[in-house]
């Protein structure tokens, strides 16, 4: 792709596990409502490249959106327990935005962060805990409506939506990845559900990076790595996408270590990040903590 891509929410978690396996792959502009340090922005980023911007400001995002061959959606607030107020102002209100102005601005595809908790009412009292485990056949495909356990989910099935819209509308392609559990050298530890949706770094760089190249027009996929325990298909991902992960989290033990016998190859291929514990996730960093991330 020969246009920039423009990262929103790139200073994130999610935002980071991108650009740290294919920052060098890209012209990018980012965008994060906090300043990002240099640590996080891949050589080459100008200053004029890098927007200080909330997703809701329409005159910024427009601006920042101009000339972009496609987007990544990230920001928002990612807080499973987040109130309506917020998710309304940051994931639907902030979507809308977005995607409205990509969609005016010609560009070709749109990939937007949905999550798991969009069809986290799936997840019924009859079928867990059973569903985490590997001998448990039932998968969800996205072809499936949204069932949101919590008002995040709902906000990500909004945000679906929108896509679906602006895709009907505009013939912009958009892809919504439904986003599993993301952590860095390993699965979850002692997590079930975790390592049934875990997201490896560098499954989750070559599934956005799918995502900018592949031809398609509205598409719903599931954003995990190859585990052999899951509840979610990656069909989708791979017939619509070409998605090919690498990991999986039956090569680590229940508490997260790698399993001698199994060879989880190439883990540790990038370069540490000062500003991401090596442990599972970071507290989020503009919104108070999940009080269930203990
Ligand atoms: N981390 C995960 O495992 C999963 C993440 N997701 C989704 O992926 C996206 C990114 O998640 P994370 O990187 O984990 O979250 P994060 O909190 O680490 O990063 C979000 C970034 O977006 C920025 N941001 C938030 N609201 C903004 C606004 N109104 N305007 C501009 N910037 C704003 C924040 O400053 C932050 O840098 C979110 O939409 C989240 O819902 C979905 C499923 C799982
Ligand atoms: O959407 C998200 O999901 C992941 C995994 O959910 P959890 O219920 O297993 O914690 C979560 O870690 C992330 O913060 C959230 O944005």
């Amino acid at each position: 792709m020969d246009e920039p891509v423009l990262l929103t929410g790139a200073g994130g978690r999610v935002g980071q596990a991108i650009l740290r396996g294919i920052g060098d792959d890209y012209e990018w502009r980012l965008l994060d409502r906090e300043p990002l340090p240099a640590a996080k922005v891949p050589a080459g980023v100008t200053d004029a490249d890098r927007y200080v911007a909330d997703i809701t400001d329409e005159r910024a995002v427009r601006e920042a959106v101009a000339d972009v061959g496609a987007v990544i959606h990230l920001a928002g607030d990612p807080r499973k327990t987040a109130p309506w107020d917020s998710v309304l102002r940051n994931n639907i209100d902030g979507a809308q935005v977005v995607m409205r102005a990509a969609a005016e601005a010609g560009v070709e595809r749109f990939a937007f962060a949905s999550s798991n908790h969009a069809v986290g009412g799936y997840e019924t009292e009859e079928r867990t805990p059973d569903l985490y485990r590997e001998d448990d056949d039932y998968r969800l495909d996205g072809t499936e409506l949204p069932r949101p356990g919590n008002l995040y989910g709902v906000s990500k099935a909004a945000g679906e939506s929108l896509g679906r819209f602006y895709h009907d509308e505009y013939d912009m392609s958009v892809v919504c990845v439904r986003i599993g559990n993301l952590t860095k050298d390993h699965p979850p530890r002692e997590y079930e559900r975790g390592q049934a949706m875990w997201l490896s770094h560098r499954d989750c760089a070559h599934l956005f990076d799918r995502c900018l190249r592949a031809d398609y027009g509205y598409e719903v996929v599931y954003g995990i790595s190859d585990n052999d325990r899951r509840y979610y298909s990656i069909e989708r991902a791979r017939e619509a996408l070409g998605y090919d992960p690498a990991d999986n989290s039956a090569d680590y033990t229940f508490e997260g270590e790698p399993k001698p016998d199994r060879d989880p190859d190439g883990r540790g291929e990038y370069a540490a990040d000062p500003d991401v514990a090596a442990d599972d996730a970071p507290a989020e960093p503009n919104f108070p903590a999940d009080p269930d991330d203990a």
